[in-house]
């Protein structure tokens, strides 16, 4: 197949620049998300590097070798920013100019500006260095990013290994895009044009994924404790009374419920109260496994529901989350209590609703016995 190379070149700076103004326009829309926003201005120099570089026979051969270059570089570089913010590290400028300043200083010297090989070479190195960084930075932090990096991995490799087939490839082909041409750079002008579409496309979708994740989880979070709220609750406990059923395992529900919460709010204000709250939240998570599930799920009321846990271990638990919670000192010197009710998801029949109402009367007859105390369901109580 005969590609044309003038033609390919136009398309490929046409669509560098579409697709940086789409990134650009993605950006300013998504919150001014900075993986974005270096992407973009990758991509549009992209396809200011390729437009310089395509400025050749007209007697200004420094433009397309030296600033054209120098660009193209620049560009590549912040394509590894753009990955490297992403994976929520710092911008390391010095190592993103470092590219085109070492191209820049090469092309002072004349046997490398002039040497058709030489500067392939150099460029190739350039290009593998800055793609290898950025796979580097998405490999180094796949598990914390949440998304599925595999895509942009495979394109980055792709790309690199292109670069390194035409370090071997390409030596003495000439660079003459304009005029003559050669089939390497073809499929070097193609191969840059999937590329820059390919890294676009995948990008703003882990970008769109993990933001859809990040909002997910606030709205499952009470912003105040930390912990789980009503809905997150309600959804993470029926599957888990669900897996109970199943697998034939216990389940215990600890409703607790801070005592004198009004008063502690009307003498010394809403922020003590919010310590509070902040605190028991605190003592919950730090009390519990990572297969419970802890929740606030409703003013002063907390939940949480123990896997595989019996009775004995849940009131001994609970016992404890009291005792931890009565000595905790307080800024305003006073001090706090909490009472608990407790019911197994056995007696409940494993019905979420009916756990919740059982745990209720247990905790009712704990208010009821003076408060600052732990009681259990049971059949007979009421
Ligand atoms: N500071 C603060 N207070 C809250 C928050 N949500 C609910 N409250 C307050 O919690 C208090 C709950 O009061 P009550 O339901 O009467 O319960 P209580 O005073 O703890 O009494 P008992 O439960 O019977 O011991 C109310 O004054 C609410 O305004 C919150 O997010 N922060």
């Amino acid at each position: 197949m005969q590609l044309n190379v003038q033609t390919l070149v136009v398309v490929d700076i046409y669509v560098l620049m579409l697709v940086g103004l789409l990134m650009l326009h993605a950006w300013r829309r998504g919150r001014r998300e900075a993986t974005l926003g270096y992407l973009a201005a990758a991509l549009l120099l992209g396809g200011l590097g390729t437009l310089l570089g395509s400025l050749r026979n007209l007697g200004i051969d420094w433009l397309p070798i030296l600033v054209g270059n120098v660009v193209l570089h620049v560009s590549a570089a912040l394509s590894w920013v753009a990955l490297r913010v992403f994976a929520g590290r710092r911008v390391h400028w010095p190592e993103v100019a470092a590219g085109g300043a070492l191209w820049a200083l090469l092309c002072l010297w004349p046997t490398f500006y002039e040497s058709q090989a030489l500067r392939i070479q150099v460029y190739s190195l350039i290009a593998v260095t800055y793609t290898g960084l950025g796979a580097f930075e998405l490999w180094r932090s796949r598990r914390q990013l949440e998304v599925d990096v595999r895509p942009a991995l495979v394109l980055l490799l792709g790309h690199a290994g292109f670069y390194c087939a035409r370090a071997v490839l390409d030596h003495d082909m000439p660079f003459d895009m304009v005029s003559t041409g050669s089939s390497f750079f073809s499929l070097l002008v193609l191969e840059t044009m999937l590329f820059s579409i390919g890294i676009a496309f995948v990008t703003l979708a882990m970008v769109k994924e993990r933001a859809e994740l990040r909002y997910k989880s606030a709205a499952m979070r009470d912003p105040l404790t930390g912990i789980g709220n009503r809905r997150a609750f309600i959804d993470a406990a029926e599957r888990l009374l669900a897996d109970c059923v199943r697998l034939r395992r216990p389940a215990v529900l600890l409703l607790c419920d801070l005592d004198h919460f009004k008063r502690l709010n009307d003498h010394f204000g809403h922020a003590a109260g919010d310590q509070a709250l902040a605190d028991f939240g605190r003592i919950l998570a730090s009390r519990t496994r990572q297969q419970d599930i802890c929740a606030r799920i409703g003013g002063e009321e907390f939940v949480c529901l123990l896997a595989e846990a019996d009775h004995g271990v849940a009131l001994a638990l609970a016992e404890r989350i009291r005792q931890e919670f009565a000595e905790l000192p307080f800024a305003t010197g006073g001090q706090l209590s909490v009472s608990i009710g407790i019911a197994t998801a056995e007696q409940a029949g494993y019905d979420l609703t009916r756990l919740l109402s059982l745990a209720d009367q247990a905790l009712y007859a704990a208010k009821a016995a003076g408060r600052n105390r732990v009681e259990a369901y049971r059949p007979d109580s009421r």
